[in-house]
C-alpha cells in the first residue's frame, strides 16, 4: 500500500486504483449475501437442511482477510456448479448496514465475524443468544480459517467432506434404500423437472398446433394437482394468458413466441435450481431430469381422484408421447399406454397402471444398462419398492426384486404405500407451508375460492385454449373454473383500460 500512496499523490485516486485491484482480484461471491428484506425468504426457501450464518461488518478488516476462508466452504456447497449443492446454505449478513441492524441485534452479534449454524428454519424470524438452552441454532466456535470451518462442519454431519472434493463425486448418496425420508427431497426435484420440461419444450420450438392441446391439458393437471404450490401458481399464470400466445402464432415467428413464454416462471424466480436432491446420480449425466419427470408423475397420479383418473391418464401418455425428447422412452411409453383396454374408473387403478408401468421399464433397462454400461452404478435398476421400503408390498415368500423372478404383490398394499410415499411423505419437508391448505370436501382449495368471490360475471373469451379446456372439464373443472375466472378478470382489466 506504501507504493500505492507514493505513486498516486491524491487520496481519493489512490482510493480508486485501490478499489479497482482490488476488483481484478475479486472472484464471484459463493455466499449469498442477506439483509433484512430477504433473510426470512431466503431461508424459508432453501431446500438446504442446515445453513450457516455469517454476521460480518464490511469495514471489519478481520472479515475482509476472512472471506477468502469462507468462500471456499461456500463454493463447495452453494449453487449450481457446488460439488455438494443443497445440502447447505452459506450465507453472509452484513452488520454494517442500517438495514441490518435489527437483525443482528436478535442474532446478538457481539463480534465479527461470527458464524452460527443451524436448519434453516430455525433463522427464520428467530434469534438466538449464547445463554439460551436447547436451542437448534449453535455457535460456530472453530472456523477460523477454511480446513477448520469443514472440519467442524464434518462433525456435526458425520460426514467427510474435503475441499479438494471434484464435481460429481458424489459421496453423500442416498445409500440406505429402507429410509422411507428420503423421497421428502424430492419435492425439489419435481419443481426442477417441471421447469426443465418447460424450457425442453422452449428450446425445441415444440409447442406446434398438433402438441398445443396436450400441452393445456397437462397443464391443467399441474394446475389442480402438482404437489408444489409454486409451480400451481406458475402454470396457472401460463394457462391463462395461453390463448395470446397461440392466437398471435401465425404473426410471431418462433422466437417470438418463446421470447413470450420465457417471461414466465412455471415454479417461481428460484427454480431451476440447477441441482437434483433425491434424483442426484453418481455421475453428471446420469438420473437428474428422467429420474425428476417419474416422480412428478407418481406424484400427480395419487393426487388424481376416481372421476378424473381416466383424463389424468390420457393426459400424461398425450404429454410424454408429444413433449419427451427420448425418443426410444416415448414411443416404448406410448405403447405401454395404447395397450390399455378399458377406460380406468378408479385413481387406485391408474395408480397402479403407473407403477407397474414404471417396473416395466425398470426391468428392461436392468438388461439394458448391465450389457451396455450405461446406468449409474450406484443405483442400478431394481423392481420396486424394494422389501427394505416397504415389506408388506410383498406376499410372504415372493421372489426376488432382480427382474428375473416373479414377485407376487400384495396390491393393496402397494397402492397403500404408493399414495404415502408420493402423496404425505413427499411433501413434508417442503417449506412452503401454505402448500397445505386444507381441501375442502368438495376438493376446492381456499386460493380458488377467494379468486371466485372476488370475480362477479364470468366472460368467457373464446380461444383454442380455453375451448379445449372446456372440453376437459372431466379433471380440468377447477382448472377451467381458476381459468375462466382469472381470463374474465383479465378481459375486465383490459378493458377498462381500454376505456380509460
Ligand atoms: C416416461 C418415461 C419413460 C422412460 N423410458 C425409458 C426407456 O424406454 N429407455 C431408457 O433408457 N430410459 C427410459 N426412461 C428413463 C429411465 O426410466 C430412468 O428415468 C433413468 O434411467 C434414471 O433412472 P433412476 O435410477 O434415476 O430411476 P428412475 O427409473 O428414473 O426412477 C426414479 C425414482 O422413482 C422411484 N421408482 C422406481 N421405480 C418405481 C416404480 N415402479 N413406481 C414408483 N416409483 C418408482 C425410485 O425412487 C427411483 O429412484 C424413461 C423415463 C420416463 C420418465
Amino acid at each position: 500500500s506504501s507504493e500505492i500512496s507514493v505513486s498516486t499523490p491524491f487520496a481519493i485516486g489512490s482510493r480508486v486504483i485501490l478499489r479497482s485491484i482490488d476488483d481484478k482480484s475479486e472472484k464471484p461471491d459463493y455466499a449469498v449475501e442477506l439483509n433484512a428484506t430477504n433473510f426470512d425468504s431466503v431461508l424459508k426457501e432453501t431446500p438446504a437442511a442446515y445453513a450457516v450464518v455469517e454476521f460480518f461488518a464490511h469495514w471489519c478488516p478481520a472479515c475482509r482477510n476472512y472471506k477468502p476462508q469462507y468462500e471456499k466452504i461456500a463454493k463447495i456447497f452453494n449453487g449450481a456448479d457446488a460439488v455438494h449443492p443443497g445440502i447447505i446454505l452459506m450465507t453472509r449478513v452484513d452488520c454494517a448496514l442500517k438495514i441490518n441492524t435489527d437483525l443482528c441485534d436478535k442474532f446478538s452479534v457481539g463480534h465479527y465475524p461470527m458464524l452460527l449454524w443451524g436448519p434453516p428454519s430455525k433463522f427464520v424470524s428467530g434469534s438466538w443468544n449464547p445463554k439460551q438452552e436447547k436451542s437448534e441454532i449453535r455457535s460456530i466456535d472453530d472456523g477460523r480459517t477454511a480446513d477448520r470451518l469443514l472440519n467442524w462442519i464434518n462433525k456435526q454431519l458425520s460426514s467427510s467432506y474435503r475441499l479438494d472434493d471434484e464435481k460429481f463425486e458424489n459421496d453423500q448418496l442416498q445409500k440406505n434404500a429402507s429410509d422411507i425420508g428420503q423421497i421428502a427431497r424430492a419435492i425439489y426435484d419435481i419443481e426442477e423437472a417441471t421447469s426443465t420440461a418447460f424450457d425442453i419444450i422452449l428450446d425445441h420450438k415444440m409447442i406446434k398446433s398438433e402438441t398445443q392441446a396436450s400441452l393445456v391439458k397437462f397443464f391443467q393437471l399441474l394446475v389442480v394437482h402438482h404437489p408444489s404450490r409454486r409451480c400451481r401458481k406458475g402454470t396457472s399464470e401460463i394457462l391463462v394468458d395461453f390463448d395470446d400466445f397461440s392466437s398471435n402464432k401465425k404473426e410471431t415467428d418462433s422466437a417470438g413466441e418463446k421470447g413470450a413464454l420465457r417471461n414466465y416462471q412455471i415454479c417461481g424466480k428460484d427454480v431451476p435450481r440447477g441441482y437434483w436432491m433425491f434424483c442426484r446420480g453418481s455421475k453428471n449425466e446420469t438420473r437428474g431430469f428422467s429420474c425428476g419427470l417419474w416422480v412428478l408423475l407418481h406424484s400427480l397420479s395419487v393426487r388424481v381422484d376416481d372421476g378424473e383418473s381416466q383424463m389424468a391418464f390420457t393426459t400424461i401418455c398425450d404429454f410424454i408421447h408429444s413433449f419427451f425428447i427420448c425418443e426410444e422412452c416415448r414411443q416404448h411409453f406410448y405403447s405401454m399406454c395404447s395397450s390399455v383396454s378399458s377406460p380406468f374408473k378408479k385413481s387406485r387403478e391408474f395408480v397402479l397402471w403407473l407403477w407397474d408401468t414404471h417396473n416395466k421399464v425398470n426391468k428392461r433397462l436392468m438388461k439394458e444398462e448391465a450389457s451396455l454400461g450405461t446406468g449409474d452404478p450406484e443405483y442400478p435398476k431394481i423392481i420396486w419398492p424394494p422389501r427394505q421400503l416397504c415389506p408388506s408390498c410383498y406376499l410372504s415368500g415372493s421372489g426376488k426384486n432382480d427382474g428375473n423372478s416373479r414377485i407376487e404383490w400384495d396390491h393393496d398394499e402397494v397402492y397403500k404405500f404408493l399414495m404415502g410415499y408420493y402423496g404425505k411423505t413427499l411433501v413434508t419437508l417442503y417449506k412452503d407451508k401454505e402448500l397445505l391448505v386444507e381441501k375442502r370436501a368438495d376438493g376446492v382449495l381456499a386460493e380458488d375460492l377467494a379468486v371466485s368471490a372476488s370475480a362477479h360475471a364470468v366472460v368467457v373469451p373464446v380461444g383454442a385454449a380455453l375451448a379445449i379446456a372446456v372440453a376437459s372439464c372431466a379433471f380440468g373443472a377447477l382448472a377451467c373454473y381458476w381459468r375462466q375466472h382469472q381470463k374474465s378478470r383479465k378481459y375486465k382489466y383490459l378493458h377498462s383500460l381500454k376505456n380509460i
